[in-house]
């Protein structure tokens, strides 16, 4: 590995081989699965919430790297890779379900969020949407399509806590802002899908510059039904969220 370029990442533009798109989860963990069902993956760098794998998929260089959770961190993970030459991210995430009709071990395509989180006001004001891009979007419903699984495509709540944010009663206190109260049910009734931590920023940073983001992710709770997901459930809605993000950047390489 060469002399990193960026502060965080711990990597230089020639590590990265070339690659123009990145695979952006926000567990570290998942990086090095998601980089094993490509071929020759190789660890780059491992710092702070930042993990960082280069593959090859049909013979060409993908980036995996971890955002950590929710918009500070992903802004410095985006931020640096577009610095070493990425243009396209796909974030790929795992979810809590707000609609009824959706069940645990479905897959979620974002086609815009809900700017729950503060660092995307760095980047645009709040009149700005946080919008994914349209090949992004199309390579993922299209990849989520083929796996076969049962898909829903719309609006994502993306929050910059989990506990509140998420309007989530199951807390020490036990207690919800009265500004936050009511919240779930407003969305809700907008139609929104889900909560998650990361795509407000990613999708709001990706908007503003001229590079393209989408995001999938795999239900591991309905908050219709219940608060903590098995962990059974977990696995099988990453597998399959990871299976879909790498056949659409297939397409978009
Ligand atoms: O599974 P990841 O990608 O981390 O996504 C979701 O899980 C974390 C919360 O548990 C948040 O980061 C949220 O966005
Ligand atoms: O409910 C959930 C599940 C995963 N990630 C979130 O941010 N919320």
């Amino acid at each position: 590995m060469s002399k990193s370029e960026v502060f965080h990442l711990g990597l230089a533009k020639s590590d990265l081989a070339g690659a123009t798109l990145a695979i952006v989860p926000g567990d570290p963990a998942r990086v090095q699965r998601i980089a094993e069902k490509m071929s020759n993956a190789k660890l780059l760098a491992s710092h702070r919430e930042f993990t960082t794998y280069l593959a090859e998929l049909d013979g060409k260089p993908i980036v995996i790297c971890s955002t950590g959770i929710g918009g500070p961190s992903t802004s410095i993970a985006v931020e640096e890779l577009a610095q070493l030459g990425i243009n396209t991210f796909l974030r790929v995430g795992t979810t809590g379900a707000i609609q009824s009709h959706i069940n645990v071990g479905d897959v979620l395509v974002t086609t815009g969020s809900v700017r729950l989180d503060g660092a995307s006001l760095h980047f645009a004001p709040m009149s700005f949407p946080a919008v994914a891009d349209f090949d992004c979007t199309t390579a993922l419903v299209n990849a989520a399509k083929k796996a076969g699984k049962p898909l829903h495509i719309g609006v994502t709540a993306s929050s910059d806590t989990f506990y509140p944010g998420q309007e989530r009663y199951d807390t020490c206190s036990g207690r919800v802002l009265s500004s936050l109260q009511g919240s779930m049910k407003e969305w809700q009734a907008m139609g929104v899908m889900n909560y998650e931590m990361e795509s407000a920023t990613l999708l709001t940073m990706c908007a503003t510059q001229g590079w393209r983001a989408g995001m999938v992710a795999g239900v591991i709770v309905n908050r219709t039904q219940q608060e903590i997901p098995d962990a059974e459930a977990m696995k099988l809605a990453e597998h399959t969220a990871v299976d879909i993000v790498i056949e659409a950047a297939r397409n978009l390489i």
